[in-house]
């Protein structure tokens, strides 16, 4: 397959597991994306549908049938996302030609560490490929972005991991925190658990309520976020991690704290916050007094970043509020396949939340 970048033919991109929550937001942006033509759309039980059954928003593509998950079906593109549940994607990826960009939104290719994988997915590791969050920091100043050049396999982070590690990742990589003592505690949105029916998940019990769930050290993006804040810098990172379902079908708000290294003032937080994200397009560390909402970023590319210092306990205080669906899977795909094609990063996304 030839990417064809310098010619005004678009770029093909197939979409397996439409019929779900990231595959549907996938295609919202891929439909308004400059570049993009939409090819193959792909399902499991809800092949030989028409997208339109399962996504009503998506009208411009609601005529599309939803084919089985095959290589097959997949062929002939310059690009295809994965947006599938864990484990599936790997043995579908190792059937589709070197050349085609592939995109996972699952956790497959993420981890560098197999006994990692293994302790927190239960599985044969599938590999590694280059990890799809443009803004991670190295302790060298140098970001992600730099590894997604020219890559044709991009492993997309998970949702509650690029709120936690945009939130963390500036005092780790000036040296600003203990990386032993990290704590996050985040609001999440039931959009986060995909479109399949799961007992916790009935409307009748989850609206009105807020339910903690995969406490005690047992989530899986545990492992993803100490390896982003390890490649930031932090030598010995340890993290407690509780995330609590909200009755709001979109949105992840982190509240991530850390112990600060005896002797940190809040101007040199403030200037550590302010300095990593000064030239990034989608991470906006807000105005001193200013608070992220989920709010703000439904819809967008965006992260919001605020950061305080709480002198009586010694310890930062961040907030980042990202939509799940966009920065937290579909944009950030966006987002890294622009990176790889040499696209502008920014092409097919925005920073505009809707309100309210
Ligand atoms: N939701 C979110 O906020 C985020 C999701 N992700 C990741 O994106 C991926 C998709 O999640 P999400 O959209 O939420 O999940 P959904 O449950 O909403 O969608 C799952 C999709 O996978 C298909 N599918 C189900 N079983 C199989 C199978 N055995 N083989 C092939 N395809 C299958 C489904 O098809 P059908 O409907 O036809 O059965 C559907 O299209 C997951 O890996 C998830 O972790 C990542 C970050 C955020
Ligand atoms: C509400 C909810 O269940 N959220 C999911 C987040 C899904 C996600 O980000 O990512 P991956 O599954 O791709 O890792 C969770 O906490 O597991």
């Amino acid at each position: 397959m030839i990417l064809h970048m310098t010619s005004n033919q678009p770029i093909r991109v197939a979409v397996a597991g439409a019929s779900g929550y990231a595959g549907g937001e996938t295609l919202r942006l891929l439909a308004a994306h400059p570049h993009v033509e939409v090819g193959a759309v792909t399902a499991h039980s809800n092949a030989g549908a028409r997208l339109g059954e399962l996504h009503p928003h998506l009208r411009s593509l609601a005529h599309k049938v939803l084919e089985p998950t095959t290589p097959e079906s997949l062929k002939g593109h310059d690009v295809v996302v994965l947006a599938l549940p864990h484990g599936a994607s790997g043995e579908i990826a190792a059937q589709l030609p070197e050349d085609v960009l592939v995109l996972d939104l699952g956790a497959d290719h993420r981890l560098e560490s197999a006994a990692d994988w293994e302790a927190f997915y239960g599985s044969a590791h599938a590999g590694t490929w280059p990890y799809g969050l443009p803004e991670l920091v190295r302790p060298d100043g140098t970001r992600q972005r730099a590894a997604l050049a020219g890559a044709r396999r991009v492993a997309v982070p998970g949702c509650n991991v690029t709120a936690v590690t945009l939130g963390l990742q500036p005092g780790v990589a000036a040296g600003l925190v203990e990386t032993r003592d990290l704590v996050a505690v985040l609001a999440v949105g039931y959009s986060g658990a995909g479109k399949a029916l799961k007992a916790h998940l009935l409307a009748s019990e989850a609206l009105g309520s807020a339910q903690p769930y995969a406490v005690g050290g047992t989530h899986r993006h545990i492992p993803e976020i100490v390896q982003n804040l390890r490649a930031a810098g932090g030598e010995d990172v340890s993290l407690s991690f509780t995330p609590v379902l909200v009755p709001m079908s979109r949105g992840i708000l982190a509240t991530a704290t850390a112990r600060l290294v005896q002797g940190t003032t809040p101007a040199q937080v403030r200037e550590a916050w302010e300095l990593a994200y000064a030239d990034e397009p989608f991470v906006e560390v807000l105005p001193e007094g200013q608070w992220p909402t989920t709010a703000m970023t439904l819809g967008a590319n965006t992260a919001l970043v605020q950061v305080a210092v709480d002198e009586a306990a010694g310890r930062v205080v961040t907030v980042t509020a990202i939509d799940n669906l966009v920065k937290g899977t579909a944009g950030a795909a966006v987002q890294s396949m622009n990176l790889a094609l040499g696209l502008r990063e920014t092409a097919g996304l925005v920073t505009e939340g809707v309100a309210p």
